[in-house]
């Protein structure tokens, strides 16, 4: 089966998950991916990625993939979170990293982070 993978990025990270899908293209296009509203039209629109796009954070796209994964839909979390900027969903983002936590489901919260996890993802599935 292909890695599942959810890709979220708060606005002032989009740019940089952009980029970051930019440099993983390859390995991405192999995968199954879901994304929070608006960063699945960015990765589709400028990555040419087919993505999954679920509710727009704000509206419970960050809960639509913490129930997702809850249930064994997904392998990794790439969250490209903000730190600088208050989120009006805050609850909602704690809830996701948390579920993330509660079922052992690897979650990435900055570039580093995913660049190592999509590394290895990449040699586990034998793409990209
Ligand atoms: O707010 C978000 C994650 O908490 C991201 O939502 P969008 O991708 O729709 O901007």
């Amino acid at each position: 089966m292909a890695p599942r993978i959810a890709l979220i990025a708060h606005d002032g990270r989009k740019q940089a998950m952009v980029a970051l899908a930019q440099e993983f293209a390859t390995l991405l296009a192999g995968c199954t991916l879901c994304a929070t509203g608006t960063t699945g039209q960015r990765l589709q629109d400028e990555v040419g990625l087919v993505v999954e796009r679920l509710l727009s954070g704000p509206l419970g796209g960050d809960l639509q993939i913490g129930a997702r994964l809850a249930v064994g839909g997904l392998d990794a979390v790439i969250f490209l979170r903000d730190p600088m900027t208050a989120q009006p969903h805050e609850p909602d983002i704690n809830a996701l990293v948390r579920a993330c936590d509660v079922h052992d489901v690897p979650c990435a919260t900055n570039v580093s982070g995913a660049r190592l996890m999509l590394r290895q993802i990449a040699l586990q599935a034998g793409i990209g």
